[in-house]
């Protein structure tokens, strides 16, 4: 019985990210969905920069912390360790959710194109970003990084063994180390109109993300891959591709 609510909450777990993932791709392009990264009722712009800022605040912190292999170690004594990940995806997505819904626009326009061509070049730039972020989740493992991996595991009472990460080199991972987050980077930037509101959201993403691998993600890949990861760093860039041998 445990094992099937610890397999249910997985799968809810698995389908409100699906949805906070799909959400994303319509509140950054201001497509389809209700609420977009462009559309609310407007506040005065200080008061929209601090409510966003607690916003991706809030997504960092958790993002940062509960990703830790300290973290990890700890929180497993709490929760069953087949569901961290679930959890952590959760988490994740309900912080989504609370920004998609909380955000507040701030429309002043920067930069505008209304030649179709360039619109249309765009667009697809911004929709082949969602694309590698999402083709890149399989190349390094799409079921274990979102939970269900671990899920099924339990549910199936496969013994756990210990099974030493395997560092994934294949694809998008031979042109850059960090795909996901290139791909991120790529949608967020890639707009006809990018509004203040906008920007400052893709400016403060991509800090986030460049600090976020730099300092903490590949702190620890070298620490569980050792000479394999550094061997790595030498070869595949970090997120510019075509630049040459890596370097850290
Ligand atoms: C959200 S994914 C992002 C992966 C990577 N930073 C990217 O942008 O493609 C984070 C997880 O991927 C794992 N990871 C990062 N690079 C990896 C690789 N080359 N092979 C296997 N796992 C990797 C990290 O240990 C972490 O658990």
């Amino acid at each position: 019985m445990k094992k099937l609510i610890v397999f249910l909450y997985g799968i809810i777990a698995y389908v409100v990210f699906l949805v906070a993932f799909l959400y994303a791709i319509g509140f950054v392009g201001n497509f389809i969905v209700p609420k977009t990264i462009d559309s609310g009722v407007g506040i005065s712009v200080t008061q929209a920069l601090l409510f966003d800022s607690l916003l991706l605040g809030l997504f960092a912190i958790q993002h940062s912390v509960m990703a830790r292999p300290a973290f990890k170690k700890w929180w497993t004594n709490i929760i069953p360790s087949a569901i961290e990940r679930s959890t952590y995806v959760l988490l994740s997505s309900l912080i989504l959710v609370l920004l998609y819904w909380q955000w507040q626009p701030i429309t002043s326009v920067v930069w505008k194109t209304e030649n179709k061509t360039a619109v249309t070049i765009l667009n697809a730039v911004y929709f082949f970003g969602w694309l590698i972020v999402f083709l890149s989740t399989f190349m390094i493992n799409h079921f274990e990084l979102f939970g269900l991996k671990q899920i099924f595991e339990n549910l199936l009472s496969r013994q756990k063994q210990v099974q030493h990460p395997v560092l994934k080199m294949i694809f998008f991972y031979q042109i850059v180390r960090h795909p996901i987050m290139l791909g991120f980077i790529i949608a967020f930037w890639a707009t006809p109109v990018m509004t203040m509101g906008h920007l400052i959201f893709a400016i403060t993403t991509t800090l986030y993300i460049l600090i976020a691998i730099k300092f903490l993600e590949e702190k620890d890949l070298r620490k569980i891959h050792g000479q394999e990861y550094e061997e790595y760093q030498k070869k595949v860039p970090m997120i510019v591709p075509f630049t040459g041998k890596g370097t850290r």
